[in-house]
């Protein structure tokens, strides 16, 4: 199940550290850097405004207040004023240059992300539960997106302000200065127990949300059958376990930054009284003026909110460096190899030939045998081959290797004599036209499905493919082929989207056709009016067929017998119906009568 693949990602990794991972995201970054250093500049030059007006109130109280001047008063609070002001235009300054490219970023990580996805291979998104990619596409991105626009630019701000209120601290009185900076040590040492302890709930609460959405999305998905087999209410439950789990994770996060929290702003208030103790015993025995206390008490409480904020600004780290993991962990994952080359189908008309195939999937328990345990099989140019086996015996399987959904374990395939290795993926995927018996379609038009198989074919084409595949409806559709289907449009039966399934595979006339049991949800007159038109089709091309029943059978020339991972036989429907034990009783009940003229007899 789904909710568990997350394991085997997070398994074996070691201890992380948290600034290496976030210095990944600098090419990302990098594109904003000017703007980054502008608004940390911003919120620089606003802290130092910050702490500008302590040293203003400690010249008001050793100046006018002690002079009982009240000329002089009047320009030192119009400077607090302007300091203020000044403040507030730096803070809208900061928030302002940094939106916009941020967001771009945000977008430019997702779009990078989605192309990866679409790049890795089969097997990938096999092992991987949907939500976990969504969470990692959605919120994962979102954090990093915040880590930048705040945190980074705060933990960078926040250390130029304490070193600078220290500096005016040291220059008013070095004793004080250390007796505040005294928590620093202890402080130190708290927030790195602190780090690794929040690092780990925090990866646990990402992925156990990613594991959530990928609940949810199989609830959504499967409504039906959740609902027909009463089984809503047993999901329910596995949602609300789920949902516990989390809130127990997050919990243990808000206690840790609690923990942390109260060291964080308990530490340096305790060091304020002290100074605050020794201060008042140093101006009552003239060792500093009351100004001097004013600006020194008045500086450390304005440095409480750069200490204070060290708690979230760790925490917004730790959680950006640890969605930069989980989004790396997708990028970094090996694309399947193009070869590069432009090498296009062999010259001699050969068809397609698979020589000592064998492939099993990588979850696949150790002790079991290969699926496909060294499968030779021709089938000529032209020919229409037939493969049929037990339920599991690998058929789909096999038909997935040809168009490189999958790689086989060892052996070849070819085309024409061209190892399908050599092939550039998109030139085998022209050559190689696949309908799978679970027809998929995208929101979108009926039109803009059926050419996904070919997207530069004409309208005549289209037409053609959409009566080859028996989908007159189509015509009947609100809006015809312009009608908008799949899961934001109009819901079709299933033999309906099957048929556009197989107009999808058939439109660019490709030179070898994949067909995975592909009228197994057409009633037996609309299969019977498919299979007179697919003829004419299969007699162009070489195509593979995986057929169930005897009537699918009969469109091919030859059948081929799959069976414990290896072709057991080869031939007619009628030589194997006479030879082959297995294939009869594969066949037995259904056995159709041989139509005169039909070749797979
Ligand atoms: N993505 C996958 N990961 C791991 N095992 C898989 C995967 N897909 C299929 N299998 C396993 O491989 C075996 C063969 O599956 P396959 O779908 O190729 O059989 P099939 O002959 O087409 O079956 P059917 O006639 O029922 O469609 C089955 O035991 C199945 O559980």
């Amino acid at each position: 199940m789904a909710e568990n693949r997350h394991d085997d990602k997070t398994a074996g990794r070691g201890r992380r550290s948290t600034v290496r991972s976030l210095l990944r995201l600098w090419p990302y970054a990098r594109a904003v850097r000017g703007r980054l250093a502008v608004s940390a500049t911003a919120a620089t030059l606003g802290m130092l405004t910050t702490l500008a007006v302590p040293v203003v109130l400690g010249r008001i109280v050793d100046g006018p207040v002690a002079d009982h001047d009240s000329g002089a008063l009047w320009p030192l609070v119009g400077l607090v004023l302007a300091l203020g002001l000044i403040e507030a235009g730096l803070f809208y300054t900061r928030r302002v240059v940094l939106s916009r490219p941020l967001a771009d970023l945000e977008a430019r990580m997702r779009a990078d992300l989605f192309g990866k996805l679409q790049r890795l291979p089969v097997a990938f998104h096999d092992r991987w539960g949907s939500g976990q990619l969504l969470s990692r596409a959605g919120s994962d991105l979102y954090v990093i997106r915040l880590f930048l626009a705040f945190a980074l630019v705060f933990l960078v701000v926040n250390s130029l302000t304490f070193l600078a209120g220290a500096a005016v601290m040291f220059s008013l009185d070095w004793r004080l200065a250390l007796i505040f900076l005294a928590p620093a040590v202890p402080l130190l040492l708290i927030t790195r127990r602190f780090e690794g302890r929040y690092s780990d709930a925090s990866r646990r609460a990402q992925d156990q949300n990613g594991d959530l959405a990928t609940v949810v999305e199989e609830s959504v998905l499967g409504i039906r059958i959740l609902k027909a087999f009463g089984r809503h209410r047993s999901m329910a439950d596995r949602f609300r376990e789920q949902s516990r789990e989390l809130r127990r994770t997050e919990l243990r996060k808000a206690h840790l930054l609690a923990n942390l929290w109260s060291v964080v702003t308990g530490l340096p208030e305790l060091a304020v009284c002290c100074a605050l103790a020794v201060g008042s015993y140093l101006v009552a025995h003239d060792q500093l003026s009351a100004g001097d206390l004013v600006t020194f008490l008045s500086t450390a409480l304005a440095l409480r909110f750069p200490v204070e904020s060290l708690g979230w600004l760790l925490a917004y780290a730790n959680e950006a460096s640890t969605a930069a993991d989980r989004v790396f962990e997708v990028l970094d994952t090996p694309e399947a190899d193009d070869p590069g080359t432009r090498a296009d189908l062999g010259t001699e008309p050969d068809g397609i030939r698979l020589t000592g195939v064998r492939f099993r999937y990588p979850d696949a328990p150790e002790d079991s045998p290969d699926l496909l345990a060294g499968v030779d099989l021709h089938i000529r140019s032209g020919e229409t081959m037939a493969l049929v086996g037990a339920t599991g015996s690998g058929k789909t399987t096999l038909t997935a290797l040809l168009p490189r959904l999958y790689e086989p374990t060892a052996g070849t395939i070819t085309l024409d004599g061209r190892d399908i290795r050599e092939l550039p993926r998109q030139r085998l995927r022209e050559l190689v036209a696949v309908a799978f018996e679970e027809p998929t379609l995208f929101s979108a038009t009926v039109r803009e499905n059926v050419l996904m198989g070919a997207p530069d074919a004409s309208e005549a084409q289209l037409r053609s493919a959409l009566a080859t595949a028996q989908a007159g409806f189509v015509d009947r559709l609100p809006e015809g082929a312009g009608t908008e289907v799949g899961e934001q449009g109009l819901s079709l039966s299933g033999g309906q989207r099957q048929r556009l399934a197989l107009a999808r595979a058939v439109v660019g006339d490709p030179a070898f056709l994949v067909l995975d049991d592909p009228l197994s949800a057409l009633d037996v007159h609309t299969e019977a009016l498919v299979e007179r038109a697919l003829r004419e089709v299969l007699g162009s091309t070489t195509a593979l067929v995986v057929a169930h029943r005897p009537s699918t059978v009969l469109l091919a020339d030859r059948v081929a017998v799959l069976a414990d991972g290896r072709i057991e036989a080869v031939g007619t429907h009628q030589e194997l119906l006479r030879d082959c034990p297995h294939y009869r009783e594969l066949m037995s009940g259904e056995a159709a009568p041989v139509p005169e003229g039909s070749s797979a007899r």
